[in-house]
């Protein structure tokens, strides 16, 4: 059944976009403009818009279904990502990318579908404008992405995304509640860093001079999704090219 996966609102839940202060904030009604972060990684506040951020969620609801749909990452240490996690044209498991559910069901995953390259290539040309380093008119094949599941209480350490071959700019759209997310810098997992409140339907695009540098996701902010939207936790979807 779609949405069994995914949790959606519970009827009769009071809303939460709006409902912590009372007040609809401006932020939502009139995104920021794109921003660079770092060299190389900009921030495209409210790039999705109701309709786009409603069509990726129906989306994600049906590729969270078996097979290879939403699991629970085993690390090869033991222990467990919080986060849950499905893959579309590679499957990736810790640390690497296979045609199939490799650590799981042995499964092969869902297809990478090609509106969602096209929604990365464009989003790619918007943050060009305003980046250091990301070439405009350069057009990545992308082939994969990752979509995670965030419940309440799930985080992300900071990480690195090295398991690709290419190192065309990764594209990083949002649904749902909005997150703290931390971007690094190229050497080590510490500071500096600068957070950045991820809000639905936000993008993020980290290539050129970003491309690898460590980010992570400290906390999300439970409830703060759009209501319409009908999500309950933050969805994370990442396109990549292999
Ligand atoms: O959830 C996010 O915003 C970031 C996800 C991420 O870094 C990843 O999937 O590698
Ligand atoms: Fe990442």
């Amino acid at each position: 059944m779609p949405g069994a996966i995914i949790p959606s609102y519970r009827p009769g839940r009071p809303p939460s976009g709006t409902g912590d202060h009372g007040v609809v904030s401006t932020d939502e009604l009139f995104p920021a403009p794109p921003a660079q972060i770092a060299p190389g990684a900009v921030h495209l506040p409210g790039w999705l818009d109701a309709a786009a951020q409603r069509e990726l969620l129906r989306a994600a609801r049906e590729w969270a279904l078996p097979p290879a749909g939403l699991r629970t990452v085993r690390m090869p240490r033991g222990g467990e990502m919080s986060v849950r996690q499905l893959s579309l044209g590679r499957h990736w498991f810790p640390y690497g990318y296979a045609p199939t559910v490799v650590d799981g069901g042995g499964e092969p995953v869902k297809p990478f579908p090609e509106w969602l390259g096209e929604w990365a290539r464009a989003a790619v040309r918007d943050a060009a404008a305003v980046a250091d380093g990301l070439v405009p008119g350069e057009a990545p094949a992308y082939d994969i992405a990752l979509v995670n599941f965030y419940d309440a209480a799930a985080r992300m350490g900071m990480h690195r995304d090295s398991d690709e071959r290419s190192q065309a700019p990764v594209v990083s759209f949002s649904l749902g509640d909005s997150c703290v997310f931390r971007f690094g810098n190229t050497h080590a997992r510490g500071r500096p860093w600068s957070d950045t409140v991820l809000r639905s339907g936000d993008a993020f695009v980290f290539g050129g001079p970003g491309r690898m540098a460590y980010h992570g996701v400290p906390r999300t902010e439970p409830g703060s999704g759009p209501e319409w939207l009908g999500l309950r936790g933050r969805i994370n979807v990442t396109v990549r090219e292999f």
